[in-house]
């Protein structure tokens, strides 16, 4: 049979064929495999019965991702917030530039906006060209038109920890209850109360994934791009890069660029090139051979 894993917890994968969840182990044939099963993984298994079952083979990933750790997803949604925490735009930047890199599209959802209405975030992603929602967990606005872009998607959801992932997926479906927590005991010591990647079929014919929240220096440097990837990782850059005099054009400062000149007239957003460049200065810093 075939099935999607919606949880992976201590070695027990749980595996949804649409109708019920089996529970399955590994078998020692998916060891020949080489890969570890990840939530979102097509997979087949076979039932034993009791609700039990063996998973048998992952099917082939269309994408995956390490942090979170999920494959076959159809979009991330990122989470960002404008009041406790408020959002680096820098975090978001690089999970959108890994998120390219994969061609997994964006979604980007500004919470909160009870507290903060955060236009000024908004207006950056919405200028970037990515589909961007203003929302609250608390008051429910927003959240129609949520439910509109992950309907019949796989999405999951990211974003630093206290921005509302857990919360947002509470007002979207009755049936989901997760714990949520506060932000001051969260950010004081560290601890984020979503703790695995799990996946749930919502009311509105979405699948959505929970993720724990990131902090700055959570990816993984399998997940950094190269350099010369970098700049096609940032998709409004694309009218510009070929456009630049020099070929090999880092569109960090050099002369005759295309990029820096659109960044002048306002057609790129300050903060999305500087991130561009701050991702630029990591991925030289890191030699290929350090990459897996
Ligand atoms: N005022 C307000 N508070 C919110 C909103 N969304 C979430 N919160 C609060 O923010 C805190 C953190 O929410 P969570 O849903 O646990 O955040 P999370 O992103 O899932 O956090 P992690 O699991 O650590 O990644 C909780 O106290 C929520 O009640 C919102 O739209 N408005
Ligand atoms: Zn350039």
């Amino acid at each position: 049979m075939e099935g999607i894993i919606m949880k992976a917890l201590s070695g027990f994968y749980y595996v949804d064929d649409g109708q019920t969840v089996t529970t399955c182990r590994g078998r020692g044939k998916l060891r020949h495999q080489k890969v570890t099963p990840l939530v979102g993984d097509r997979v087949e298994f076979t039932p034993l019965g009791d609700g039990s079952g063996s998973l048998d083979r992952i099917l082939p990933r269309k994408n995956q991702f390490y942090r979170p750790a999920v494959a076959n997803i159809d979009q991330l949604v990122i989470i960002a917030s404008q009041a406790i925490p408020v959002t680096d735009p820098f975090l978001i930047d690089r999970v959108a530039a890994i998120a390219q890199s994969r061609d997994c599209p964006c979604v980007i959802c500004v919470n909160k906006c009870d507290l903060e209405p955060g236009d000024d975030l908004a207006a950056i992603y919405a200028a970037a060209g990515f589909p961007t929602l203003k929302v609250s967990a608390q008051t429910g606005e927003g959240m129609d038109e949520l439910r509109a872009l992950i309907a019949g998607k796989v999405s999951a959801f990211t974003g630093n920890s206290g921005v509302g992932k857990s919360s947002i997926l509470n007002a979207l479906d009755d049936q989901v209850d997760l714990a949520t927590g506060d932000v001051s005991e969260k950010l004081g010591r560290g601890r984020h109360t979503t703790r695995h990647v799990e996946l749930f079929r919502l009311g509105c014919g979405a699948v959505v994934a929970d993720t724990p929240g990131f902090s700055s220096f959570d990816v993984d440097r399998m997940e950094l791009m190269r350099k010369e990837e970098l700049a096609r990782c940032f998709p409004e850059f694309a009218p510009y890069v070929d456009q630049c005099q020099f070929q090999d054009c880092a569109h960090v400062k050099e002369k005759g660029c295309a990029v820096l000149a659109a960044l002048k007239r306002g057609e790129i957003q300050p903060t999305r090139h500087a991130s561009y460049v701050r991702l630029y200065e990591q991925a030289k810093a890191i030699p290929d051979w350090e990459r897996k």
